[in-house]
């Protein structure tokens, strides 16, 4: 198959893009699915320069959302939850793109491909070579999870109504549970961004912020330490569990408090003297990141 476009403007993406990050006010189907960090992926996509130039630069979208995933990138590895990129090659052989060229012509030059340097990778083994909409396709993301025991994808990158709804869409045919981070994702216009969270919501997966993982994940981050204190394992900790009645005292609660700031979890020591549980202190506003 071999397209050759005579005019290839009027299939770029759109450049100068800017819009306010649109508040999600839907309702998720699904309301029991969380986020073990021993059952995670965190996913960022395609954020290549190719693609994130199409943003206006520290403007709204893009700067919230770059921030955004910046911090779930942080707690991620805090957790050890595995942080995976996708990444489309650049002057690809139209053989390979096929049909892409007709839709959005011939696509990134190979200078443009690289990660954005506000969320680079730590390794190379991290990134995955991505040639269609879903990061499923022709990938071993599938493998990545699998093999790890992981079951739950993290979305977060560019372009939410594209391959962030499409690779919801796969994860949730792959028995895989999908999150697509309201905060964390963009696309074309608010109206597009706020469809590919209600397509997902409705058919494929959940829908949570920025601010709703972190939580979830300072209270995972909070019963480990808490347990490595006690020296208890982390499953006889529940959110709700009496820490007093497991032998947190005031030393051990600064200590605690301490443990915690060193990974990145803020919780400050007053507020843990409001209650003796994980959850009243999470009520209190502890979460990862700034
Ligand atoms: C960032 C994405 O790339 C696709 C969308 C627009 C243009 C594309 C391209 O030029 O190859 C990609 O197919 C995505 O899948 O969300």
């Amino acid at each position: 198959m071999n397209t050759t476009l005579t005019d290839d403007s009027n299939r770029e993406i759109p450049g100068g893009i800017a819009y306010d990050v649109p508040k999600w006010l839907g309702a998720n189907r699904v309301e029991d699915w969380s986020i073990p960090p021993d059952r995670t992926v965190l996913l960022v996509h395609d954020m290549q320069d190719h693609f994130v130039s199409k943003y206006e630069a520290d403007a709204e979208p893009i700067s919230t959302v770059q921030k955004n995933i910046a911090e779930l990138i942080a707690s991620a590895r805090s957790l050890g939850v595995p942080v995976v990129y996708s990444a489309q090659p650049g002057d690809q052989d139209p053989q390979e793109r096929a049909l892409l060229t007709d839709f959005w012509g011939y696509g990134p030059r190979t200078e443009n491909i690289g990660i954005i340097d506000a969320l680079a990778p730590v390794d190379t083994s991290e990134v995955m070579r991505k040639w269609r909409y879903s990061a499923f396709q022709r990938t071993d993301l599938i493998e990545r999870l699998r093999s790890t025991g992981r079951d739950k994808l993290v979305i977060t990158g560019i372009y939410a109504y594209i391959g962030c709804m499409a690779t919801a869409l796969e994860a949730f045919m792959n028995d895989i549970q999908a999150f697509i981070v309201s905060d964390a994702v963009a696309d074309f216009t608010a109206d597009d961004h706020t469809r590919a969270l209600e397509w997902v919501s409705a058919r494929c997966g959940v829908v949570s912020s920025t601010r709703d993982l972190n939580r979830q994940w300072a209270g995972a981050m909070v019963v480990n330490e808490a347990a490595a204190l006690l020296d208890v394992r982390p499953e006889e900790i529940g959110l709700d569990s009496d820490l007093n009645d497991l032998g947190l005292d005031s030393m051990r609660f600064i200590q605690l408090s301490m443990n915690l700031k060193r990974r990145g979890v803020n919780l400050p020591f007053e507020n843990m003297i409001t209650g003796n549980t994980i959850s009243s202190w999470l009520a209190q506003g502890a979460t990862v990141g700034s």
